[in-house]
């Protein structure tokens, strides 16, 4: 077993001593099996952050349709036409919705009612899983950074590390008694829908040959080689929105954008996600059987800023909690993440800084990080 998945004994010390001085919350499933019937002013946003200053809160109204990516036309003769909606999408919103994409329904299904099982437990159980070390295997957790939130936000989490699978396996929660099984199946499945849709991209991007049959046997990638992303990092978040008393007040999670290269998003049939689009937010309607894919920083990065790494956030509501998986995939947390060199040209200079994790978890601890996102932060100005 690798040393840094070791468990992060002095980490956790250090979580738990702080959770004792009250440093650290509870989070909001807590509060809201304790009965609160008001938001605590931790949670409460200054007004101009709220989730309604500026906003639409529903898509249809202002016109906003994802785009919409039809996986399993990818793998046959339609290819070349998904490829191009796929650039438009990844250059226009940074999003889209992935439809017939192949995973079958019990394993989605399996995915959130353990993860709803989780959050159920008592909190004695799931404190077990809290720390603050960032490569620890497993992390519970509430807000968003709860280092530096100045104002916490309304969602509880879990965070699980995927890779490499059989070595993280032991540290995941062993209850719910389900929960390890449908993870794991869930997350080899994500795993390679994530892969596949790589490999598109990188032929959207002009990065390889175009391939018309059974393009994951072509191979792909940076260097020709799809394998390269085979053995990358895999981040499974799974996000709990409890129901809110004033739902007007706080967010689920603040504006951010994802680290890594892409974000495959499971959200049940409650809506709660917005994107920033066209300068105003817009909700995302959830298509039951489908996924939210998302642009992350490296990506943006590594396409030289051809495709965007798109800020969003999570607003809650008073009737429905709310459960959402977000899978993110990168490279090895030690790939130093630059433009494509095959990008880079005269007539578009390169325009990011060389980026690797470290810099992401200087960035996260700075200042920097409530006025800049950390894809702007390595912009080259
Ligand atoms: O819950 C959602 O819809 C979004 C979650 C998200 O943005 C994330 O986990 O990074
Ligand atoms: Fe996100």
């Amino acid at each position: 077993m690798s040393p840094a998945l070791s468990l992060p004994v002095e980490a956790k010390r250090e979580f738990e001593e702080r959770l004792e001085a009250g440093r650290y919350q509870k989070g909001v499933r807590h509060l809201c099996e304790r009965g609160v019937t008001k938001v605590p002013t931790k949670y409460i946003l200054p007004i101009s952050d709220r989730p309604q200053n500026g906003d639409d809160h529903n898509a249809a109204n202002y016109g906003l349709r994802l785009p919409v990516i039809n996986f399993a036309q990818l793998q046959g003769t339609g290819r070349a036409h998904v490829i191009q909606s796929l650039t438009r999408a990844s250059e226009e919103y940074g999003f889209f919705q992935l439809v017939n994409h192949g995973i079958e329904s019990d394993t989605i299904l399996n995915m959130i009612e353990e993860s709803r099982r989780f959050f159920e437990l008592p909190f004695d159980e799931r404190a077990k899983y809290m720390s603050a070390d960032m490569r620890s295997p497993v992390r519970y957790g509430t807000s968003f950074n709860q280092k530096m939130d100045g104002v916490f936000c309304w969602r509880d989490f879990l965070k699980l590390n995927c890779h490499p699978l059989p070595d993280v396996l032991p540290f995941w929660p062993s209850s719910p008694l389900g929960l390890r099984e449908a993870a794991v199946t869930y997350s080899k499945q994500v795993k390679f829908l994530y892969l596949m849709l790589m490999e598109a991209i990188l032929e959207s991007l002009g990065l390889v040959e175009t391939t018309t049959t059974t393009p994951h046997e072509e191979g792909g990638g940076e260097n020709g080689n799809l394998k390269e992303f085979e053995d990358g990092s895999q981040l499974m978040v799974v996000n709990c929105y409890p129901r809110c008393p004033e739902p007007d007040l706080t967010l689920g999670m603040p504006p951010h954008s994802d680290y890594g290269l892409l974000t495959l998003l499971l959200q049940d049939e409650v809506k709660g996600l917005q994107i920033q689009h066209g300068g105003r937010w817009v909700t995302v309607e959830p298509i039951p059987n489908s996924f939210v894919v998302n642009i992350g920083d490296h990506l943006e990065i590594f396409s030289n800023g051809r495709y965007k790494s798109v800020l969003h956030r999570v607003v809650v509501n008073s009737s429905k909690p709310r459960i959402s998986v977000a899978s993110l995939h990168t490279r090895p947390l030690d790939w130093v993440v630059r433009p494509s060199p095959k990008l880079v040209t005269e007539a578009n200079p390169r325009r990011y800084k060389d980026t690797d994790f470290a810099a992401f978890l200087e960035h996260i601890t700075s200042k920097e990080h409530k006025s800049k996102s950390f894809v702007e932060s390595r912009k080259l100005t």
